[in-house]
């Protein structure tokens, strides 16, 4: 099958120093690809390559058979490339179902225009709606996105990607700064997502047991080098990633 991303030599350095070295990245399609390593290890700055924040100094970034290297954020995202912390469109003002609402209707428009119609607003809620429900996040539809917990906030986050209908999600530590109340519920919605297998999905996530139940494969990244790659069972036997994450080279902030 062919993969939907792929990365070819990515390399990125800043001054004197590569925080991405070399990688070689493959993400089939409908797959669950979680990205792990220590503080510093080059995930975020991965992230920003595949998205487009980031231009890389050597290396090429494909995705559905196209090369993307040069492809600007925006544009990305049009082509199904879609990354969570992008969504700074959210009106903290507006209901949380308003703000899926537009987020189904900016999709639209750039296909049809549609909307004077009102079955088609209430196309839009209904959709809207749905995938609230995806993210456990349907008793809130009317409150204001402001009064969210944080937890909540993120859930939105991946409503609204869901809307754009993104093909490939970059979830960038879904679970970072949300309490541990909070942690079950943003991993039950990735499960549900993942159980759908109409999408691909690339997380990174700094606690490797976080995601190694829900992953079909792991990348280990150290020092901006791809150090392993392959299914839980693999990673887990791995001697290496064992000694980056057991030797006392992991770093256990969280
Ligand atoms: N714009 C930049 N300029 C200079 N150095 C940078 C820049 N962005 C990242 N780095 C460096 O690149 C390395 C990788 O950072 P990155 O944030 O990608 O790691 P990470 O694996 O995401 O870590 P964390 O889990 O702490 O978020 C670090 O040493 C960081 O200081």
């Amino acid at each position: 099958m062919k993969p939907i991303l792929e990365t070819r030599d990515l390399t990125v350095a800043f001054g004197g120093h590569t925080a991405v070295n070399g990688v070689e990245l493959t993400v089939p399609p409908c797959h669950f690809k979680s990205i792990i390593g220590p503080n510093g290890a080059g995930k975020t700055t991965l992230f920003n390559l595949l998205s487009g924040q980031l231009k890389p100094t050597r290396g090429e970034v494909w995705f559905k058979g196209e090369n993307i290297t040069n492809m600007p954020p925006h544009l990305r995202t049009r082509r199904g490339l879609g990354r969570s912390f992008q969504i700074t469109n959210v009106f903290p003002n507006l209901t949380v179902l308003e703000n899926v609402r537009l987020a189904v209707q900016s999709r639209e428009s750039i296909r049809f225009h549609l909307f004077r119609h009102f079955s088609a607003y209430r196309r839009l809620l209904d959709e809207a709606y749905a995938l609230l429900d995806t993210v456990l996040l349907a008793d809130k539809a009317d409150s204001p996105a402001c009064l969210l917990a944080h937890g909540e906030k993120r859930k939105l986050e991946i409503a609204m990607l869901l809307a754009l209908d993104a093909e490939l999600l970059l979830l960038d530590e879904p679970t970072a700064g949300i309490s541990i109340e909070e942690v079950p519920a943003i991993l039950e919605v990735i499960q549900a997502i993942r159980d759908r297998r109409d999408r691909s999905i690339v997380l990174i996530e700094h606690k490797m047991e976080m995601v190694l139940h829900l992953s079909d494969s792991l990348t280990v990244l150290f020092n901006g080098r791809l150090l392993a790659d392959g299914t839980p069972e693999e990673i887990m036997r791995s001697e290496q990633v064992q000694s980056a994450y057991l030797g006392g080279l992991y770093d256990d902030a969280s």
